[in-house]
């Protein structure tokens, strides 16, 4: 089966949900006219990464990323990797992914396991505990955020629990743009899985961003590859390759794991 995805690379405001709502509205819109299955957005898309204020700005239990994903997943039939978001709740902010299908229906909610201390994550989110493995059309996908693609182990729990295809969504600085590629190539790989991979542009107070969204194929082939500015990115994914690959290569039934 074949998906259209489409990664919006978008430049943020910082510290300003109102201004990035409406800016991920407007492009979303400007996307549906590719006639994607599916819309991927940036890390920390409402908030960028204006941690020291989360208190202030963060989306209490995420009720308004909910209500705008849903209804605009629903209005356009579209399956939507809502980034993630700021989401304030009782024991703390966390950085959370949502994933709505078609019908509008929340199909996953997922916290940032690895926080970045280089950015000082930890100072200001609380992390994740749980995977993040979800179907859209009939494929069984999988969600991490960012600096989580450094932990090969996680997303190998992931892809051994069957996931085919992989989402990413990060605020990834540029000076790091190599290991980026580098690193989301390798995760396709080994895992013989789609990579789709939607980074943010732009730059805040303390970064800039290296944009540069990737599409990989489980071959580790990069079938779309955006520009430093601003683009919506789009690739048809063929889930069948999937399958193919993993039976010409089999890694998943070859591996040793009484040893490891
Ligand atoms: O691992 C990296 O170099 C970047 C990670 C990062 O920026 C993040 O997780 O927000």
């Amino acid at each position: 089966m074949s998906l259209k995805v489409a990664c919006l690379q978008l430049d943020l405001a910082f510290g300003n949900p109102k201004k990035n709502y409406e800016h991920a509205e407007k492009k979303m819109k400007e996307a549906l006219l590719e006639s994607p299955d599916i819309l991927i957005l940036p890390e920390l898309f409402d908030t960028a990464y204006d941690l020291q204020n989360l208190d202030a700005i963060a989306d209490s239990e995420g009720k308004q990323a909910t209500s705008f994903f849903s209804a605009f997943a629903k209005t356009h039939s579209v399956n939507i990797i809502a980034g993630s978001v700021a989401k304030k709740t009782k024991s703390g902010v966390t950085n959370t992914m949502y994933v709505f299908n078609r019908e509008g229906q929340e199909v996953s909610q997922y916290n940032k396991l690895h926080l970045f201390k280089l950015m000082n994550e930890h100072l200001f989110l609380q992390p994740g505990e749980t995977k993040n493995i979800f179907t859209l059309e009939n494929s069984l996908c999988a969600g991490v955020i960012c600096y989580d693609i450094r932990f090969p182990e996680w997303i190998r729990v992931h892809t051994s629990a069957g996931a085919e295809l992989l989402f990413v969504v990060a605020q990834w600085p540029k000076p790091r743009l190599a290991h980026w590629k580098a690193l989301l190539v390798s995760r396709a790989i080994e895992n013989q899985c789609y990579v789709v991979a939607c980074n943010r542009s732009g730059d805040d107070p303390a970064n800039t961003f290296a944009g540069h969204s990737l599409i990989i194929d489980p071959w580790g082939e990069i079938i779309a590859e955006a520009g430093e500015n601003e683009e919506i990115l789009t690739a048809d994914v063929d889930l069948s390759t999937v399958k193919a690959i993993r039976e010409q290569i089999p890694v998943f039934t070859d591996r040793r794991t009484e040893f490891y």
